[in-house]
């Protein structure tokens, strides 16, 4: 029992009506709201609503905006058919297949399905065409996958009711019982650890906001503000915090009906291809090449100070740090809009910066003039893209997954000149929407509340004469990694692998994420709870909760809460989730997640690390131009690439002098002592790309 075309054609017809005459009208920066419907107009929001915007770094793209349009014409029609007399069920909708609908949801807009240089395929910025049959996966704007369906409210509204109807505890009091900022440090593994993860998040997810204007009390249904409790003594004389839904996302044609509840974006492309060096388009992966490669900033003569090109005036960069900032100190451009977030973040991407800059010098001088400017770029990102994978497998995921769930999700390195045989073209590398919106936050719990800087003699403390930076006033401000005094980016990578550990994954998270995010240091009153934040955000997504994600990923679903104890041994901890949720199958997944201990090995519990390994399976599997494919590079070019690491690229790139092999843990580790940069240090040899 479906829809006719006819019933669909007039349904779409009055969806797109209705989505016209909507009661807001969006300018260029402003949302106006009237009594009196007027014709909207959709343009992208190019200001910032006002200095210190939370949304200036998940801003829709143009594209994502036509196409979130579809959605929500979808949406509409799912809506208006089943209120009419036949009462089609959403079930039945989502099997509907009709040119009308097929229509609105495809979404495959590809600027290339292949990019050639000499003769030879490289990636597409925006990773379209990765896939021969299905050239959508994995690329820019798709939607996210699930594992399990949604549970939303009416009309596809965020989960706010648990099992019996009643209200779920709200999110920032849900944040202040179990994410308090009790600090303990990992002593085994360092800050380093945390700041790849970001970078790596920021590598493959980002999930885009609506541009709607949420003041407290705002009835826009794309507005669900945080309500902070009475008597919160964190944010004295605030009722709401901010929060925008993520925009509704049209699931294409060919994966399934796309008339289903509510899906969100991964506005990036989800391959680890460097998209976070490069950029997701042709046109910004140009506009960084030249800005980066001929004119780094303050170069003064040494390749090794390089700094990222600066934000222009009204752009995206600029944008996300106004009023985080002066005038002096610009912010940097980057592949990805939230470099300058925090400077341990920055400081990364000047680093990947740096050895693109200095690989692509280097072949330069092997090829030139056989290989033109444009063969030395598209080979020096292949070879960064691929360094960006060696590091995430070879040496970062098996200390957040352990052994165990390495090998279950097939996650590692081959021997160092073997191929993987693995590649599968059935394979969708996309991102799930509960790895994005809970798992991989994982990360939050190992935050720590300063980023230590070290100087060149680092190992001697006693030459330090740098000073940490508080993070509640690091965020977007450029100036740390503008002060030269104090070492710059180089300086906050050595304190990021030196004696600062990282925060233990635990429950808690600290004070600068939870009370201080994004203050604003030129308008009072502006700051945000990020695990409040990332609770919302999970409900908003209509993520069921963590009961049913645990039975998803292999443990029983817990009949009551202290069913929980061996994940969650903590008496303490269960006691509060049973005071703060009435029935254990309402504990939001990031909440759950987070309180679990970790697997053997690894760092974070059972359910993340399911989540998080079946993500990198898929992330692995569906690659074509993953980096050890057979056709990727010659046998010994992949030994070169599986001996470099982080360490080599700090090496090669900044003022450091020594360094642990293994910068994600501590020098104190066995096997792990610091060796001096020139000597013993394995790092790739770049001849063997001479042609
Ligand atoms: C100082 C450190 C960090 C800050 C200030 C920060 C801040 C944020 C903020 C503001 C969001 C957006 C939340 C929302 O609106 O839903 C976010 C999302 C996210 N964060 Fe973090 N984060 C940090 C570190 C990390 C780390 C270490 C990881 C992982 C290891 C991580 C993983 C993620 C992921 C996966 C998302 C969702 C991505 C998206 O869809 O945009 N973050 N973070």
């Amino acid at each position: 029992h479906v829809p006719t075309e006819e019933q669909l054609q007039e349904a779409v017809a009055m969806a797109t009506k209705e989505l016209d005459n909507a009661h807001c009208v969006r300018t260029d920066n402003k949302v106006f709201c009237e009594e009196e419907p007027k014709q909207a107009k959709v343009v992208p929001v190019t200001h910032s609503e006002s200095p210190c915007d939370m949304t200036a770094t998940r801003r829709s793209t143009p594209k994502t905006i036509k196409l979130s349009r579809s959605a929500a014409i979808l949406e509409k029609v799912a809506k208006n058919l089943m209120n009419s007399p036949e009462h089609f069920t959403l079930e039945q909708l989502s099997k509907v297949e009709s040119p009308i609908i097929n229509k609105l949801c495809v979404s495959i807009d590809c600027e290339e399905l292949q990019h050639m240089e000499d003769g030879k395929e490289f990636r597409t910025a925006d990773g379209c065409g990765n896939n021969e049959d299905k050239s959508w996966w994995g690329s820019t704007q798709q939607c996210m996958k699930r594992l399990l369906e949604p549970q939303y409210g009416n009309d596809n509204a965020p989960r706010t009711t648990g099992l019996d109807g009643k209200s779920l505890p709200k999110a920032r009091h849900v944040s202040r019982v179990m994410h308090e900022d009790l600090r303990k440090s990992n002593h085994e593994t360092s800050l380093m650890l945390m700041q790849f993860g970001q970078f790596t998040s920021h590598e493959i997810t980002m999930s885009p906001v609506s541009d709607a204007t949420c003041s407290c009390g705002s009835s826009d249904p794309q507005c669900f503000n945080i309500e902070i409790p009475h008597g919160d003594p964190d944010f004295r004389g605030r009722t709401c915090l901010k929060f925008t839904r993520s925009v509704p996302c049209p699931k294409v044609e060919n994966d399934g009906g796309c008339m289903g509840p509510r899906q969100q974006f991964d506005q990036i492309t989800s391959f680890l291809d460097a998209s976070n060096v490069y950029g997701l388009t042709k046109k910004d992966m140009d506009d960084l090449r030249h800005g980066f490669l001929l004119t780094p900033r303050s170069n003064s003569g040494n390749s090794k100070k390089e700094l990222l090109p600066e934000a222009v005036d009204n752009d995206k960069f600029a944008m996300s740090c106004e009023g985080f900032t002066d005038d002096v100190h610009k912010c940097s451009r980057a592949g990805d809009i939230r470099a300058n977030e925090n400077p341990g973040l920055t400081s990364l991407h000047t680093l990947f910066m740096r050895e693109h800059n200095r690989i692509a010098r280097k072949l330069n001088t092997l090829n030139s003039p056989k290989w033109g400017p444009d063969r030395v770029f598209f080979e020096a990102r292949k070879i960064v893209g691929a360094l960006f994978q060696k590091i995430a497998y070879g040496d970062y995921l098996p200390l957040v997954l352990g052994p165990d769930f390495m090998t279950k999700f097939v996650l590692t390195l081959t021997q160092p000149d073997k191929y993987f045989q693995g590649y599968d073209k059935t394979v969708n590398p996309g991102i799930y929407n509960a790895f994005n919106t809970a798992a991989n936050r994982f990360g939050h719990s190992m935050v720590q509340n300063e980023f230590d800087r070290y100087s060149k003699g680092f190992p001697d403390a006693r030459l330090n004469s740098q000073h940490p930076i508080n993070l509640a006033f690091s965020f977007f401000n450029p100036s740390y990694i503008l002060d030269d005094d104090q070492g710059g980016p180089d300086s906050i990578l050595r304190g990021l692998i030196t004696a600062q550990s990282r925060q233990d994954f635990d429950r808690f998270i600290v004070s600068g994420l939870t009370k201080h995010l994004f203050e604003c240091p030129k308008i009072p009153n502006i700051s945000f709870d990020l695990a409040a934040i990332n609770i919302q955000r999970g409900r908003d997504h209509g993520l069921p909760g963590y009961n049913a994600f645990r039975e998803k990923c292999g443990l029983h679903r817990a009949p009551r809460f202290d069913d929980l104890s061996p994940e969650i041994p903590d008496a303490t901890t269960r006691e509060k989730l049973q005071t703060l949720y009435r029935d254990v199958d309402d504990i939001d997944l990031f909440v759950g997640g987070l309180a679990e201990k970790s697997v053997p090995g690894g760092i974070v519990g059972p359910t993340f690390a399911y989540l998080i390994g079946m993500q990198f399976h898929d992330i692995r599997k569906g690659d074509r131009f993953w980096f050890e494919n057979p056709g990727q590079f010659s046998e010994d070019q992949l030994k070169e690439i599986k001996k470099h690491s982080l360490a080599s690229i700090l090496c090669d790139n900044t003022d450091t002098t020594d360094i642990q092999p293994n910068v994600f843990l501590q020098h104190t580790q066995p096997g792990n002592d610091r060796v001096k940069c020139t000597e013993i240090l394995p790092k790739m040899d770049l001849s063997l790309w001479k042609e």
